[in-house]
């Protein structure tokens, strides 16, 4: 009998995990499904890849390697929760507390200085950034707000902040010399092997080798040119201080991991010139680098004697006070949106400041108009059009707008996010090469500067067959109008747009509305039909697919933790994702604070249902589809009796919201009829419940209110979580009696 694979994850969802996985345990015991929890924490993948520093105790088996293996098994069932994709600084956050809990991990070695510490430099480099979803997404993503959903938001509209046409917040992109002006495209028409190498002048230097790649393959590259963005950059400070508004820089550093992290660190030096280059010496033996953000910075100079750390700091603080006003991360806490290059995610962020009147915060804790920097222009249009929009029409209305799901290239690695290993920061000027090892040819290639960032992507012919499919069958399930997010004039595009049309030709599409239009030209259409509450489905590559899985559904139900999130795998199996947002730092940090944890499990309830349906099809338990419906019931009366958490301590929070969905879903399992055992079972349970709702409910709140300890961040206590996470024993002994 096959198995539910739950993920161990990080932060804010790890927690929520603790209270709502004893429910789902105990709800699915007597219907023989088996539920088995795999980590794929930061700390356990940590320690999943150095066993030989380890003692017996510590080492533990490489859960994420076996999930990767199982997503490509035709009777998968994964339910996927969010992680953390961890930047340098959070990494070493992680071993560092790992080190201190007494595991004898080498710490990550910034300049690896003999083959031993670059071997585990690189193996760290395997941890960092968005290291978890790329090997289980073993298929295309489908993500959607429930029409439950959907109906809740425009019932119970979230808070959206007002759009007037004077604003002055407004994207800058780079016009020349960037990811999307020098991009080069070709479609294989033979399986080959592939070369990567850097030709100078004086010497020839391989990049990559053996790249394997197969018939119907579409391959870009493309670079980013160092003094252009630099040039960019310095004129855009300028402009910002010039304008009086808030400067901010909006990157994914954790999915673009090698590429991000280096255009990150540019902004950070660019925009304290003076301080970088007089003290390059001092920085260089402290090992800074910028492109680990301003915290770190901070952090390594408190190594220094107090006079020279003083100086430095004096120049910092000059050079900050000179520059334009910056948006902040934490206003309270002086925390920029330099410090640390995982704060600021593009996904999240846009459309959080889009949500909030087109401003973000400044150091005095204000709402401000900024100028939102996303150096390469590739997909920055699609920003400046939703800007543009919001000016001339005014904000949103939850309870009038239509809904915008997304059908996501992202099968196997596909495009952007999946060329970290084909990405280099170029070391000499001379000429990339990508060239067919069978034949000898030049594939592709450009001519690079020293500092230039150079990058491959690849993506495989049968993911791209299977995504025209999906946003077939999506279109005819719906029959909204599907739009291919596609531009005919980027190099990329235009080769997909061949494939996307001759298997379009090979689908039944009689009937159906479905049209290519470039990313900008497809804003303007989608908003224009949601503005007047017409849905539109977005078919897209995989960085458009995870920038509007974050846009639409925080502008229409407030966050894209409530997203149905559905990953069905090549191979046949099923990931169910939860919501399509992040593991939300800033809920622990409440948490911790106040004891009330907020997180919203929405998007695991809507997992889970779709989870079970699966593996009641799949292995012919009729239970299980019970389970499934009776779940999707309890989420819908869930929204409408608004039992999401609150904001607020003292108030219901996560734990409390998990109360209530096991209460309604104990309910109507006793209310059907397909299943007698199950109803005998949960009539029995859901009186036990409704009798002792009140005394639960106190025991969940009375838990609220002080400082909690966990016993860590990233590894935190297994027993404290538990005890944190599951404080009403009158809850507990149903559950552990069902
Ligand atoms: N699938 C995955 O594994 C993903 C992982 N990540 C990782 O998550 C981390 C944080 O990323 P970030 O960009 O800040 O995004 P988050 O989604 O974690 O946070 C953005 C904001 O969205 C709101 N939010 C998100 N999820 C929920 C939820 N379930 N319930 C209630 N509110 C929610 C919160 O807003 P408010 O403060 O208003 O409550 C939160 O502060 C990073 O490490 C990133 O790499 C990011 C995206 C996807
Ligand atoms: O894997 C990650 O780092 C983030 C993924 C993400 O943001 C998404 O898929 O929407
Ligand atoms: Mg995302």
């Amino acid at each position: 009998m096959s198995k539910i694979f739950y993920t161990k994850t990080d932060e804010a969802p790890a927690l929520a995990t603790e209270s709502f996985l004893p429910i789902v345990k105990a709800f699915t015991k007597s219907s023989g499904i088996e539920i088995e929890t795999k980590d794929i924490s930061l700390a356990g993948r940590i320690a999943a890849t150095f066993p030989e520093f380890l003692t017996k105790e510590q080492q533990v088996s490489n859960d994420l390697d076996e999930l990767g293996n199982m997503a490509k098994q035709p009777e998968a069932n994964i339910i996927k929760l969010p992680n953390i994709s961890a930047s340098i600084p959070q990494l070493k956050e992680a071993i560092q507390e790992l080190q201190s809990k007494g595991y004898n991990l080498p710490s990550y070695p910034d300049e690896p200085k003999n083959d031993e510490e670059k071997e585990i430099r690189s193996k760290y480099d395997k941890i960092k950034g968005s290291a978890v979803n790329p090997v289980l997404r073993e298929g295309n993503s489908d993500r959607r707000a429930p029409r439950a959903v959907k109906n809740y938001a425009k019932q119970n509209p979230h808070s959206m902040g007002a759009w007037s046409s004077d604003s002055k917040t407004h994207v800058a992109t780079m016009a020349e010399g960037d990811f999307k002006a020098n991009e080069k495209s070709l479609t294989l028409t033979k399986a080959t092997s592939i070369q990567i190498k850097l030709v100078s002048d004086s010497s020839e230097t391989i990049l990559k080798d053996k790249i394997e790649l197969q018939a119907g393959e579409i391959i870009d590259a493309t670079v980013l040119n160092k003094e252009a963005l630099i040039k960019f950059l310095k004129k855009e400070i300028k402009d910002a201080k010039e304008k009086g508004v808030l400067f901010s820089v909006h990157l994914k550093a954790t999915m673009m991991k090698v590429s991000d992290p280096i255009i990150f660190g540019h902004v950070v030096e660019t925009f304290l010139k003076p301080v970088f280059v007089k003290y390059a010496d001092t920085f260089d033996t402290l090992g800074i680098s910028p492109n680990d953000g301003l915290a770190s910075l901070y952090q390594k100079i408190e190594k220094l004697p107090q006079t020279e750390k003083d100086a430095i700091t004096k120049d910092l603080d000059a050079a900050l006070a000179n520059g334009p006003d910056l948006a902040m991360v934490n206003s309270d806490k002086g925390i920029t949106n330099l410090h640390v290059p995982s704060d600021i995610i593009i996904d999240a962020s846009m459309p959080a400041m889009i949500r909030n009147s087109g401003k973000m915060w400044n150091a005095q804790g204000k709402a401000q108009d900024t100028k939102a920097v996303i150096p390469d222009s590739s997909y920055a249009g699609i920003y400046s059009a939703t800007i543009d929009f919001c000016k001339k029409h005014g904000a949103f209305d939850p309870t009038t707008m239509g809904t915008v799901p997304n059908v996501g290239l992202m099968a196997q690695k596909a495009e952007e996010y999946g060329s970290h290993d084909k990405t280099f920061e170029i070391k000499k000027n001379g000429v990339v090469q990508v060239i067919d090892l069978e034949t000898g040819a030049i594939l592709i290639e450009h001519k690079v500067s020293n500092g230039d960032i150079w990058r491959m992507c690849q993506v495989k012919d049968a993911p791209i067959q299977d995504w025209v499919k999906l946003a077939v069958s999506r279109a005819k399930a719906t029959n909204d109008p599907a739009i291919f997010w596609l531009d005919e004039k980027r190099a990329h595009d235009a080769e997909l747009i061949k494939k996307v049309k001759t298997y379009l030709a090979n689908e039944d599409t009689k009937g159906l509305d479905i049209q290519i239009m470039s990313p900008t030209a497809a804003t303007e259409f989608t908003l224009k039909r949601m503005k007047a509450g017409k849905d539109t489905i977005s078919v897209s590559g995989n960085v458009l697919r995870d920038y509007l899985t974050d846009l639409f559904p925080i502008l229409e139900v407030g966050t894209s933790a409530k997203m149905l999130s559905i990953v069905p795998l090549m191979n046949g199996g099923g990931l169910f994702e939860t919501g399509a947002g992040g593991s939300a730092p800033k809920h622990v940090e409440q948490f911790l604070e106040e004891g009330h944890l907020r997180w919203d499990s929405l998007g695991e309830f809507l997992a889970l249902g779709v989870s079970l349906e699966f593996y009641g099809e799949k292995n012919g338990n009729a239970m299980a589809k019970v389970l499934g419906d009776t779940l999707d019931s309890a989420t819908e009366k869930f929204l409408l009796n608004d039992k999401s958490p609150s904001r607020k301590v003292n108030e219901i929070d996560t734990r409390g919201s998990h109360f209530f969905l096991a209460k309604y879903w104990a309910e109507a399992l006793a209310k059907q009829d397909n299943n007698a055992e199950l109803k005998a079972i949960f009539s029995k349970v859901s009186t036990q419940i409704n009798e002792k709702e009140s005394q639960i409910l106190t025991e969940l709140i009375n838990a609220q209110g002080s400082k909690q300890d966990i016993g860590g961040y990233y590894k935190p206590d297994a027993f404290l979580v538990e005890k944190a996470m599951r404080p009403s024993s009158t809850l507990n002994e149903i559950l552990k009696a069902i």
